[in-house]
Order: structure tokens, then C-alpha cells, then sequence
């Protein structure tokens, strides 16, 4: 197995995220090499903070993040090619006007020596040359969803965030992606607030207020959750949600 192959290691350790002097996460103390993990919580839970603490988006402000021993928020170089996101809106992550500059982008930012090339190689590789020249903003949401995912696999990333990136697609759409992604060699980090998307994968966190509520394998952790959000839903209304 080459190191590609070998799963990366995420560590939490007493990891908190205070935004505006408001605390968002607390005390989340994880250890993974599992390749597959998903992140279930309700609307406002921190699971969108938690995915961007994973990316370096954000530094933590107690405790420490680290992926194979390195702190994404700081050697920023080395998170690129560690750690890749794919937003619910591809909106907020497109910049540029044509798919092939999109693509070329982060290869640009890893150093690579062509990445126009690069980024016309990956097309060819999803079946979309033809796409090079288009206007993304020409494209349907499902397609520019496509074009960032192509564009953070071109990278190859050894874990792939994904934040609800199948929220308002299609059903065809959305099995085209999950057939992307189930190849994807690297480890996958799927953030959810559906239990359904991740009963195949190897390891669940359950984030509830900011805080770990439980974490293990999703035939234990999924049932508890939907539980929970059942009994909730039965009381709560529409004025309670969670914040
Ligand atoms: N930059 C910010 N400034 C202020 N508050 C923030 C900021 N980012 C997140 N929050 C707050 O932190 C809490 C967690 O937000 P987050 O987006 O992480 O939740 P989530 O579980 O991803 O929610 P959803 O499922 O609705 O996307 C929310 O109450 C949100 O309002």
C-alpha cells in the first residue's frame, strides 16, 4: 500500500472555536484514520465549523488541530494538498469565469509546472473536455457541483471535506457524484444533518451544541441520533430551533 493508499490521521485534541466571542465548538477531542466518517448533527449544531477547523479554514482558539501531525490553519502549503472542500454551494467556491481556469487554479497554488495542462487532463479524465472553455456561470448547479469536485480531486487530497454538497440536486445528479466519490481512494468527511447518507460509512460523529454528543460506528450512533431528532421534532417548534 503507498503512502496515497494509507489513510490520514485526524487528531483533535480539546479543540474549541469562539467566534466573536461566542463560544461555537468546545472541548472536541477526536482521533481517526477511519476512511470514511461521516458528521451528523442538527441545523447549527457546528458541523460546517467543525469541517472548517478539518481545512485550515480556521485557527482553533483552545486546543489543537492537526492531520498527520500537521496543523492545516498554519502550514497552509502542506493543507492544500492534505485537505480539499466542497461546499454545499458551488457558488461560494467558483472564481473563475471559465471551468478549465477554475481547475487550474489550486493546481497553480501546489506548484505544479503546467496546470492548464493539468486541469485539461482531469477533464479528460471525467469525460468533460468539452467543458474546458464553457462560462461556469453558463452551467446548471448540479454541473458546477461537478466542477468542484473535479477541481478538489485534481489536487488529490488526502481527505476530502464534503458539506451537504448533494443539497438541491437531482436525483441523478447526486448518484453521478456518489459514483465519483465512491472511488475516491483518499479518506472521505461527509457532513450531514441525514442519517441515510451515512449508514455505510466506518464512523460517525454526532455533534450537538458545539460539543461531541457520540461518536462510533453508525449502526450505534445513527439510531441514538434519530431518536433524538424525532423526540425533538414531536415538541419542538418552529421558533425553537437550535442555536
Ligand atoms: N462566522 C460566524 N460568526 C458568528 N456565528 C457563527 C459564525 N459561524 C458560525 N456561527 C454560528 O455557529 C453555530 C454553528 O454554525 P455551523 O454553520 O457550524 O452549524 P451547522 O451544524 O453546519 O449548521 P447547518 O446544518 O444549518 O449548516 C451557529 O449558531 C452559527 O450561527
Amino acid at each position: 500500500m503507498d503512502s496515497q493508499m494509507k489513510p490520514a490521521r485526524i487528531e483533535f485534541s480539546t479543540a474549541a472555536l469562539t467566534v466573536a466571542e461566542r463560544r461555537i465548538l468546545s472541548d472536541l477531542s477526536v482521533d481517526l484514520t477511519a476512511k470514511r466518517i461521516g458528521i451528523i448533527g442538527r441545523n447549527g449544531s457546528g458541523k460546517t465549523s467543525f469541517a472548517r477547523l478539518l481545512s485550515g479554514l480556521v485557527e482553533p482558539s483552545a486546543g489543537t488541530v492537526r492531520i498527520d501531525g500537521v496543523d492545516p490553519a498554519k502550514d497552509r502549503r502542506a493543507a492544500l494538498s492534505l485537505v480539499g472542500i466542497l461546499f454545499q454551494n458551488p457558488d461560494h467556491q467558483i472564481i473563475f469565469p471559465t471551468v478549465v481556469e477554475e481547475l487550474a487554479f489550486g493546481l497553480r497554488q501546489l506548484g505544479l509546472d503546467d496546470p492548464e495542462g493539468a486541469a485539461r487532463a482531469q477533464l479528460d479524465r471525467f469525460g468533460k473536455s468539452h467543458w474546458a472553455d464553457s462560462h461556469v456561470h453558463g452551467l446548471s448547479q448540479g454541473q458546477k457541483q461537478l466542477v468542484c469536485l473535479m477541481a478538489v480531486l485534481a489536487m488529490a487530497p488526502r481527505i476530502l471535506v464534503l458539506d451537504e454538497p448533494f443539497a438541491g440536486l437531482d436525483i441523478p445528479t447526486r448518484m453521478q457524484l456518489g459514483r465519483y466519490l465512491d472511488q475516491y481512494e483518499g479518506t472521505l468527511v461527509h457532513v450531514t444533518h441525514d442519517p441515510h447518507e451515512l449508514t455505510a460509512y466506518d464512523h460517525v460523529l454526532w455533534i450537538e451544541a458545539g460539543k461531541l454528543a457520540q461518536q462510533g460506528l453508525p449502526t450505534d450512533v445513527l439510531p441514538a441520533f434519530t431518536a433524538q431528532m424525532t423526540q425533538q421534532g414531536e415538541s419542538d417548534d418552529i421558533s425553537d430551533l437550535s442555536d
